[in-house]
This record gives structure tokens, sequence and C-alpha cells, in this order.
């Protein structure tokens, strides 16, 4: 489904320089299959993710999505290609302040395929414990409520592919267990491959396939050597 190889990123620095930070020979993830990345803060996990969902391009490489490498379409086609087919929980959530809760997730709908299905956003939304707060606009929701909204609105589209940036980590146990359920359970249901970065343990344990970063990534094995 996911199939990346040979892929490397670096950044430019205010000097001019570039900095490089991913160098991944071969990353690949099969339909409905449930992963984790792991890895310590900076090691470019937001990064890769980053350049799966076509936010960003690779300096060189491949980054196939069922057999289409997104790095050779036009920005406009990644942004129209993730719409289509992927879902993203943002470490920033990135939701639109002018709009409830429940606009969210309708709008996270209606950017693409053109269906827009109230009863499931509703269902989204009820399903992350903000049945109540349908109404509410983001900036008068909790860090851990707009977190879940970020949740039911990546999952509002029925995406083929998950990727999620912590979509924990401002949440308090209970609900860090309720949204990783309901994340895995809408990806068991619908086939949706999910790949999810996590800092918490008690997350990444829940899941067959955990894989370090550091693994994946030479530049941070060569790091590592010199370390
Ligand atoms: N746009 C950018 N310009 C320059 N450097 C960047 C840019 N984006 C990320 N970096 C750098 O790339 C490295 C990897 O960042 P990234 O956000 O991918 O790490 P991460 O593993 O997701 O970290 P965390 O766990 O703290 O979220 C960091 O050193 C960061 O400073």
């Amino acid at each position: 489904m996911l199939h990346l190889e040979n892929v490397k990123k670096s950044f430019r620095l205010p000097t001019g320089n570039r900095m490089p930070i991913l160098d991944v020979p071969r990353f690949d993830v099969a339909a409905a299959e449930q992963m984790v990345i792991v890895g310590r803060s900076g090691c470019g996990k937001s990064t890769l993710l980053h350049l799966i969902a076509g936010i960003g391009t690779p300096d060189s490489g491949v980054i196939a999505i069922n057999g289409l490498d997104i790095s050779r379409l036009s920005e406009d086609g990644r942004d129209r290609f993730r719409a289509e087919v992927m879902g993203y929980v943002f470490q920033t959530f990135n939701l639109l302040q002018g709009f409830t809760a429940l606009e969210n997730v309708i709008l996270g709908m209606s950017f693409s395929k053109g269906r827009v299905d109230h009863g499931r956003a509703h269902d989204l939304l009820d399903r992350v414990g903000l049945g109540h707060r349908l109404h509410s606009y983001p900036r008068t929701l909790s860090v851990g409520e707009q977190q879940r909204v970020a949740v039911a609105r990546a999952l509002a589209n029925r995406p083929k592919l998950l990727l999620a940036d912590e979509p924990t980590a401002n949440v308090d146990p209970a609900n860090q267990q309720s949204i990783v359920d309901l994340i895995r359970q809408t990806c068991q249901e619908e086939e949706i491959s999910l790949v999810m970065v996590t800092h918490a343990m008690e997350v990444a344990e829940q899941f067959q396939r955990v894989e370090p970063l550091e693994k994946l990534n030479l530049l941070a094995q060569a790091k590592k050597a010199h370390a």
C-alpha cells in the first residue's frame, strides 16, 4: 500500500548549508496494516509523516501509495491526492478556528469525494467523547478535546491511509486509550492502513509492529555510531 525507497530529506539552515535528516532505504506498510514509529525527539518522525502525506517533497527517492509516486505530483496534485486518500492527525491539530467541532469534522469530508455524511461526523465525535460539544468552537475546547476533534476529522473521509502524529500527546490516560481504540477499531473495520507516531510506550506496546525510526533511517544509525 505504502512503499518508500531511498528517500532522502535535508533542510536548509540559515547559514545556507543543508542539514540531512532522513535517509530511508526502504519502508513498506501493507493494506490495512497498523504500525507505530517511535524514536527520540528531533530524529525526523514528523518529517517522515509529512513526506508520506505529500506536505513536503523528498530531495530524492520514491514515495508510492497504491503504486503512485506522489513525489512526482505537483503541489496541487499532492493536495488533491491527500484529500482523497489520506487522513492526517497533526501534532498541532490544525483545526479551523471559525468553525465548530462538528463543522471541522464535516469540512474534512467535503474537501474530497463530494460526500458529506453528517451521521458519521456525529458518530465519530460521540465516539471520542465529544457528543455534547458538537457546536463548540476550538478555542472553547481544552487542548485534549481539540486533539480528539482532530482525530475525528482525520477519520471522517474514510481514508485508505491514516497518518497520526502523536494523537494522544495531550490527553489523560483514559482518553488516550479511547482515542487509540477508536483509531484502531475504525482502521480495522474500514481496512485503513495506519502509521502512528507515539512517545507513549503503553500505546506502542499494543501494536504488533513497532519500528524505531533509528532503525529505518541510515543517518540516525550513523549519528549513533559517532556518539
Ligand atoms: N522546516 C524545517 N526547517 C529546518 N529544520 C527542520 C524543519 N522541520 C524540521 N526540522 C528539523 O528536522 C529535525 C527533525 O524534526 P521532526 O519534527 O521530524 O522530529 P520528530 O522526530 O518528529 O521530533 P518530536 O518527537 O520532538 O516531534 C529537527 O532537528 C528539526 O529541527
